[in-house]
């Protein structure tokens, strides 16, 4: 650890840990639809951290598509012995401590290790912390990162497993070069906001109709830049991307999302013929464990121009190592939470910015923008000091449940000033969109059977 000062947090401890199964029936409009999630309920397992010695309260969530949240609720309560009495100083002066106490305790890392439910049970935790840290400091987290030192952010990450890729002291160098100039991008920043490209118009479930409506609705708002779902049928997708195509025209960016449906070959040869609508990349094109798969499907597309994404289901830090090491992205999409909290995510965005690869945050759900801004925002004003190639997913529903909802100008968004992570999600919808008791689940509408 470096000489860094005592961090003002000792003798403020978290009392106690509350949960919330939280889920909103967008199934039932086919909102977040493809090819794999053909009726997604937005749900978060929500934590709230109360303290003993302080006024302020941590807030954090993990995004689910309905069924299992509640799996997720009971890795919480196992996990929530390592929290609760912790002193807050003690936590966040040695996070990347902490993070391991909780990812390898040694009985429960069974049933991980840093993967699955117990995975993003831990996410909905660290982020409760991240955001509790941010609000004893009264700053917004991307404003608690800019100011840390560089040793500090380095002791956040637990590099377990990755020093082959990246060392701390390699982290700490990026970290110095990020400080150079960081006034005036933060200035930068509040003044043009961050570049975003919209999802909400091509979900898979949607018909012709409603997809041409929204992107006209979209590129009356001025939107240059859309993600649309694939991986019904080919002839499905030509019909639907012939239709974005004629709509969008040829200078506004199209991204392809498959969400895991196609084996190796399969995607390699379901894009060739896709190829001439031009997109810029095919996100997740197969499983997010095949490491191998995606460095094959990446080197055969590259000659079409298309490259490949992937993030949004990718477990760990490992994983992420090795599809940089494999030559395996361009576009690297980590998940706020899918991956440990800032904790890890810290040490994907280094690690991949070692690598030459831009970070392109995965958003969207319930509470992902409001949480992933801030990602975008370190990477943009303390590491990789750009947006050049880099575009952070937006999406436009659910917002109006947190209290502090993502602020956009044009198709940027526009750093918050309050402090906190800022999924400090309503009472009244925790209440209404509580599951099962809440009203909307309560009075007869089911959750969806599925296909
Ligand atoms: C089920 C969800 O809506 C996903 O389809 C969504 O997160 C998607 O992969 C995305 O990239 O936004
Ligand atoms: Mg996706």
């Amino acid at each position: 650890m470096a000489d860094l000062p005592v961090l003002p947090h000792f003798g403020i401890t978290i009392k106690q840990l509350v949960t919330h199964d939280v889920r909103f029936p967008t199934s039932q409009l086919l909102d977040g639809s493809d090819a794999m999630h053909t009726d997604p309920d937005y749900s978060c397992a929500y934590v709230v951290l109360e303290t003993q010695g302080s006024t302020c309260e941590g807030h954090g969530l993990t995004f689910t598509l309905g069924k299992g949240t509640e799996v997720v609720i009971v890795a919480i309560q196992a996990l929530q012995h390592l929290v609760i009495g912790q002193d807050c100083g003690k936590i966040f002066s040695n996070f990347g401590q902490f993070y391991r106490s909780l990812t390898s305790e040694s009985q429960i890392r069974w049933i991980g290790p840093e993967k699955g439910a117990l995975h993003l049970a831990s996410a909905a935790i660290l982020n409760a912390l991240w955001d509790l840290w941010a609000k004893l400091e009264g700053k917004p987290l991307w404003r608690l990162l800019a100011d840390l030192e560089p040793e500090r952010i380095a002791d956040c990450i637990d590099f377990r497993y990755i020093t082959d890729a990246l060392t701390r002291a390699e982290a700490i160098e990026i970290l110095r070069k990020g400080k150079i100039g960081i006034e005036n991008r933060i200035a930068l920043l509040q003044e043009n906001g961050y570049p975003a490209y919209s999802t909400s118009c091509g979900w898979l479930g949607y018909d012709s109709d409603l997809l041409r409506q929204k992107l006209r609705a979209f590129i009356a708002e001025g939107w240059t830049r859309f993600k649309v779902k694939v991986g019904s049928s080919v002839e499905d997708d030509i019909r639907r991307l012939t239709i974005v195509r004629e709509e969008i025209g040829w200078e506004r960016l199209l991204m392809v999302d498959a969400n895991q449906k196609w084996d190796v070959q399969e995607s390699i040869e379901w894009m060739q013929k896709l190829a001439h609508f031009k997109p810029l990349w095919i996100e997740e094109p197969t499983s997010p464990d095949d490491v191998l798969g995606h460095a094959t499907i990446a080197a055969a597309l590259k000659p079409l121009g298309i490259a490949v994404a992937t993030g949004e289901q990718c477990a760990n830090r490992v994983i992420f190592k090795q599809l940089l090491q494999a030559n395996a992205i361009s576009y690297c999409q980590i998940d706020t939470c899918r991956l440990g909290s800032l904790n890890e995510i810290l040490a994907v965005i280094l690690m991949a910015h070692k690598f030459k690869i831009p970070v392109c945050p995965h958003a969207g759900g319930v509470g992902l923008c409001e949480l992933a801004q801030h990602m975008a925002f370190f990477d943009f004003l303390q590491v990789s000091c750009t947006t050049e190639n880099r575009v952070l997913e937006y999406v436009e529903h659910l917002h109006e449940h947190f209290f502090e909802p993502i602020r956009m100008k044009g198709q940027s968004y526009l750093p918050p000033a309050q402090p906190g992570y800022l999924v400090g999600m309503r009472p009244e919808s925790i209440a209404r969109f509580g599951f099962p008791n809440g009203p909307t689940w309560r009075g007869g509408l089911k959750p969806s059977t599925g296909l």
